[in-house]
């Protein structure tokens, strides 16, 4: 406040196009002028469709408990917008914006989803697990300014506590259906995470055969494996926190397409008189 002008300095190079530290496969400026990188940014339109489509399909379970499903879809749409103009832009500022869009919508998400047989012993009630996970969140928030290149492979380990939580949760699961939807969940981010690392470690093969598109790649898949990723945190969540309801797992547009998008409907166990 006392210094404006050391304010005024910095402003522009943290927003100013190619300031971050990182500089995806994809080559810059080719196909447009004012975008960087035009496959990485159109790509995320991805995450514009995901978020109608899991509240669309999920309406009951979002007519029963509409906060956490508003919540992430939201935030969902954020972390597009964010990583929208970290592509187009490639500034520091954008490169923040969509790892702390990703970080957060992953806070929120754990908050309202993790289930209360996982949490830690001193931790009792959800309201303490809000704490936890807000302290923690802005605890990461603050260190992601220290090395923001390595924010992105942090947030990706989470993926892996992700699959653990799963495999847990599956071998108390006899559902068939859960399993498969489980194991094409696992099929699309395995893909994803392929995309990403070899996006980020072989880009002189993909520039020499002038294909260097994968982080394009990355954004449709891990949109896709959150569309198979919600509806299963969904169904846990309908089976430990709802007891009244039976959760079933249906695809839409019906089981015999070969293209389905999965999703969790509520059956209410017959009450006897
Ligand atoms: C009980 C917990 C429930 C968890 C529900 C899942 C909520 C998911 C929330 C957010 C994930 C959004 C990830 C989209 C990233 C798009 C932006 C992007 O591409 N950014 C890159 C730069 O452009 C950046 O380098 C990427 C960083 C890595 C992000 C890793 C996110 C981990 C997501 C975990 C998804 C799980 C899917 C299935 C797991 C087996
Ligand atoms: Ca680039
Ligand atoms: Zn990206």
């Amino acid at each position: 406040l006392h210094c404006p002008g050391v304010g005024a300095a910095l402003m522009p190079s943290i927003f100013s196009y190619q300031s971050a530290e990182v500089d995806w496969c994809e080559s810059n400026f080719v196909r447009s002028a004012v975008i960087a990188e035009y496959y990485n940014t159109i790509s995320n339109v991805s995450f514009f469709l995901l978020s109608p489509a899991l509240l669309y399909l999920n309406r009951q379970y979002c007519q029963k408990k509409a906060v956490p499903l508003y919540f992430v879809s939201g935030l969902l749409i954020l972390v597009g917008l964010f990583s929208m103009y970290f592509h187009m832009t490639l500034s520091y500022v954008g490169q923040l914006l969509d790892e702390l869009s990703i970080l957060w919508t992953l806070a929120v998400a754990y908050s309202f989803w993790y289930p209360q047989a996982y949490f830690p012993k001193c931790i009792k009630t959800r309201r303490h697990f809000f704490w936890l996970t807000g302290i923690t969140t802005v605890i990461s928030t603050l260190m992601s300014f220290v090395k923001p290149t390595l924010n992105a492979y942090a947030l990706n380990c989470i993926a892996f506590h992700l699959l653990y939580l799963t495999w847990k949760e599956l071998k108390k699961c006899n559902d068939k259906r859960v399993h498969r939807m489980a194991a094409v969940m696992v099929m699309w981010w395995a893909l994803a995470i392929t995309s990403w690392i070899s996006d980020r470690w072989l880009c002189w093969l993909w520039q020499a055969i002038n294909f260097p598109y994968f982080h394009s790649f990355w954004h449709v898949l891990i949109a896709l494996s959150l569309l198979y990723c919600c509806p299963l945190v969904i169904y846990f969540d309908v089976s430990y926190e709802m007891p009244s309801f039976k959760p079933k797992l249906e695809y839409w547009p019906s089981d015999s397409w070969p293209v389905v998008v999965p999703y969790v409907t509520l059956e209410e166990p017959h009450k006897q008189c």
